[in-house]
């Protein structure tokens, strides 16, 4: 389980998948929470400022009403009606019923000063007779609420706010009331004429081409407990704004009924919609990003640093950082340092093999020329002389004729280690640079010292004792060896020190094998 939350590929996908768990929670949280209940209150207030039309509507309407009105209060065949003295007013002018039709009337009362009806005539809303009565009996008693409504408020003194009003009852319908006075102003009024326009379908549809609502009205009880305003939706597509406003007689009212289309809202949503999408999706594609770059793709980065590094300097690891992943990526940090250590680790063997010999273990020729011309260099820097020795086994050849080649190379190993243990110091070098030939080199050493080094060398080489028979010089392993010396000024070069020591080790050879010889002079 843990190797598989370790693996870059499952944390990857585990951190998109949240990623896009998260995403997709706060698009449907913010679009719950905040975007659509934003939209929601906006459409609110829409279909609040619909209904305040729908209201301006209707008080544009009691207006015309009103001015009709008064034309007929003013008008002097109206005011002898009043006073007796026009026989015919109704005959003319009401009788026939064309006056509601042609007006868009329901309703016409003539009430004296004192608010008794002098005559009620208008269109029964249960049955659409036309009536015509005295007062509010017989046929006519469907305009009681009317005119109760009319009389209480002539009783309470009639002003501008009061004349003009909303009727519920028997049918919704916009009252306005006029004093009845003579056309030049003369006289006080001698009654009150009301008209009433019902609020029905021809006015709604009237409603609807004047002001583009599509206004409903209907008459409620004004003690249902229902809130003033009321927004509903109706799916997708249609709003529905309630409002209840006052109307006559007590205890009723008036509910308004708006239908709004819905496509702002559904506009504006797909709009919203587009662009959390687009907030989203970039978020998303920003927050991919980062981690590609902080799980990959800088990781990617130093690891391709670092072995640009290695190609410069070869002894360099990985970053910590990259090794202790525990990802794809660690383990391959962690490959690719055992790798380098497996390359280091065959290179210094190579090194090795390449600069010594592989019977002897001593330094070869290779690592001899190189260390020879370092310990001049640092002769030269540092002022002091090199002494360099050239060993060589006496009558060898005889050696391994008398005893074996196998012999001769366990010989050979014994005096090298001899020599390598008589100098040990890691500045000098015992290298074994032929057959049976050595050079030693000796850093910081006067001549004297060198050759007495040499001696104390070739005693030791005797001390061993190796039975050689077939030795002229003596019976044992001996050797011969020359000693010549380096020093600063001195008009030689590393040729001239090879001549040097070579003919002093040639006459060691003709002074007799086994001594030192050390370069004339
Ligand atoms: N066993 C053995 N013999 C070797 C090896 N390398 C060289 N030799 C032998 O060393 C001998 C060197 O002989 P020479 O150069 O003639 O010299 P020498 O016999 O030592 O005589 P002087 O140097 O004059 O005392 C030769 O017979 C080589 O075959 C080796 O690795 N093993």
């Amino acid at each position: 389980m843990a190797l598989i939350f370790d693996s870059l590929r499952y944390r990857f996908f585990l951190a998109m998948s949240v990623l896009l768990l998260v995403a997709v929670t706060s698009l449907v949280l913010i679009a719950h929470h905040l975007a659509i209940p934003a939209l929601l209150a906006e459409e609110e207030v829409y279909a609040t400022a619909e209904l305040d039309r729908a209201m301006r509507a209707i008080g544009n309407e009691l207006g015309h009403l009103s001015l009709l009105n008064k034309d007929w209060a003013i008008w002097d065949d109206s005011y002898a009606f009043l006073t007796g003295e026009a026989g015919d007013y109704l005959e003319s002018n009401v009788a026939d019923g064309l006056v509601f039709e042609d007006a868009d009337l329901s309703l016409l009362v003539f009430l004296e000063t004192d608010g008794s009806p002098h005559w009620i005539a208008g269109i029964d809303p249960a049955n659409q007779r036309y009536t015509s009565c005295p007062g509010p009996t017989e046929a006519c008693t469907w305009t009681a609420p009317v005119l109760e409504s009319l009389q209480g408020r002539i009783a309470n003194g009639l002003s501008d706010e009061t004349r003009l009003w909303l009727h519920a009852h028997p049918q919704p319908g916009l009252v306005s009331v006029w004093p009845i006075v003579r056309s030049n102003g003369a006289g006080p009024a001698v009654g009150w004429l009301l008209m009433m326009r019902p609020m029905d379908t021809a006015w709604l549809g009237r409603v609807r081409e004047g002001f583009g609502l599509a206004l409903a009205v209907e008459a409620i009880a004004s003690d249902a407990p229902a809130p003033r305003q009321e927004i509903a939706r109706e799916g997708s597509q249609t709003l529905i704004a309630l409002r209840r406003v006052p109307a006559a007689p007590p205890g009723h009212a008036l509910e308004l009924r708006v239908e709004l289309p819905r496509h702002a809202f559904r506009a504006r949503l797909d709009d919203l919609r587009l662009t959390l999408y687009w907030v989203v999706g970039l978020v998303v594609l920003v927050v991919v990003l980062v981690l590609l770059e902080r799980m990959i793709l800088s990781p990617l980065r130093q690891l391709a640093t670092f072995t640009q590094h290695v190609q410069q300097r070869g002894d360099i690891d990985p970053p910590r950082s990259l090794l202790q992943r525990r990802d794809e990526i660690g383990v391959l940090a962690r490959k690719f340092q055992q790798l380098l250590e497996r390359q280091r680790c065959q290179t210094s063997s190579l090194i090795e093999l390449s600069q010594h010999d592989a019977l002897t273990g001593l330094g070869n020729r290779r690592l001899f020329d190189h260390r020879l011309e370092e310990a001049i260099d640092i002769a030269n820097l540092s002022g002091r002389s090199v002494v360099r020795l050239m060993v060589d086994i006496d009558h060898f050849k005889a050696y391994n004729d008398r005893y074996g080649h196998p012999a001769g190379d366990k010989c050979l190993k014994t005096v090298a280690a001899a020599m390598g243990q008589h100098f040990s110091l890691p500045q000098q070098l015992v290298a074994r640079t032929g057959g049976e030939e050595f050079m030693i080199i000796l850093p910081d050493t006067s001549l004297e010292a060198g050759s007495r080094q040499a001696e104390t060398l070739r005693r030791a080489i005797e001390a061993l004792a190796l039975p050689h028979a077939a030795s002229t010089a003596s019976s044992v392993i001996t050797i011969s060896i020359g000693v010549a010396r380096y020093f600063p000024g001195q008009a030689r070069d590393i040729e001239g020190l090879t001549r040097a020591v070579d003919d002093a080790l040639y006459a060691a050879k003709q002074g007799g094998r086994n001594r030192v010889r050390r370069e004339a002079g």
